[in-house]
């Protein structure tokens, strides 16, 4: 479980964040939604770390992150898998060396147990026997099967997908959508996965956050998002023709 806490972020005189808080459970996947500009990517940013927040707490468990010693946030950090946008595959790299790189860095593993662990998530993510392929000989959504892998190799226990569906077609977002699912279900991880794809959130949004200009504004489970009563909600939502159409069924 992740929590935070009156997260608050301005670059220069542009206020970004504006006290946002609240709770991603474990073992569902946690949306984060809203237009585009509207600050989930800083969000995402300084729940890792990657970005310090102005003000506010991040709880990864029951460890605040934001104002720990190196040696918590080593430990949490180790924990932590990402899911790119673009995928961020190494070029130069083969499939299953990309996937072992995590564990290149960051464990002392023998080799052998190192390429176990690679194949074992290959083939969770179904990609068994890629292995030295290149990424420019894969398609862009088993380039992202590749990511889902590396950023699990190390048995993470926090994973963070930063519009996981760019680029792939509506298909493809969704077995990518469904890989997330069932990972975060069957081992049990906290998701968070940042999106305006209203696809993913028609289908795996069990516990979706709606951010706007900055501003927590709804949230709740995709089985409630007809009637939420919050008009900037529904202007996000609705402007997806689909949904239009849903809603006036
Ligand atoms: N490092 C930075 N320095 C200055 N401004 C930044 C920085 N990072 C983001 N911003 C600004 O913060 C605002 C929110 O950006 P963010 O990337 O979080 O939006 P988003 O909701 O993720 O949008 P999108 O869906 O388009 O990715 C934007 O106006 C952006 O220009």
């Amino acid at each position: 479980m992740i929590r935070i806490e009156n997260i608050h972020k301005s670059f220069e005189d542009k206020q970004i964040l504006r006290g946002i808080s609240g709770t991603f459970e474990k073992g569902k996947p946690n949306l984060i939604i809203g237009s585009s500009g509207t600050g989930k990517s800083v969000l995402l940013k300084c729940i890792v770390g990657l970005i310090p927040p102005d003000e506010g707490l991040v709880y990864f468990d029951d460890k605040e992150f934001t104002h720990a010693n190196r040696d918590v946030k080593t430990e949490v950090r180790r924990e932590i898998g990402m899911l790119f946008q673009g995928g961020a595959l190494f070029d130069s790299k083969t499939v299953e060396q990309n996937v072992m790189f995590p564990l290149d860095v960051l464990t002392k593993m023998p080799k052998g147990e190192k390429l176990d662990r690679v194949n074992f998530c290959l083939e969770r993510v179904g990609l068994a026997g890629q292995n030295h392929k290149m990424p420019s000989e894969i398609s862009g959504g088993m380039k992202k099967r590749v990511g889902i892998a590396r950023a699990i190799v190390n048995n993470s226990q926090y994973l963070f997908c930063d519009e996981p569906n760019s680029g792939l077609d509506p298909q493809t977002s969704i077995l990518i959508d469904d890989l997330i699912m069932e990972i975060t279900e069957e081992y049990n991880i906290t998701t968070i996965v940042v999106t305006h794809d209203m696809n993913s959130v028609l289908g795996i949004g069990e516990n979706i956050m709606f951010l706007y200009k900055g501003k927590k504004l709804w949230e709740g489970n995709k089985n409630d998002l007809m009637n939420t009563g919050v008009k900037e909600f529904d202007e996000f939502v609705f402007a997806n023709k689909v949904m239009q159409k849903l809603k006036h069924l």
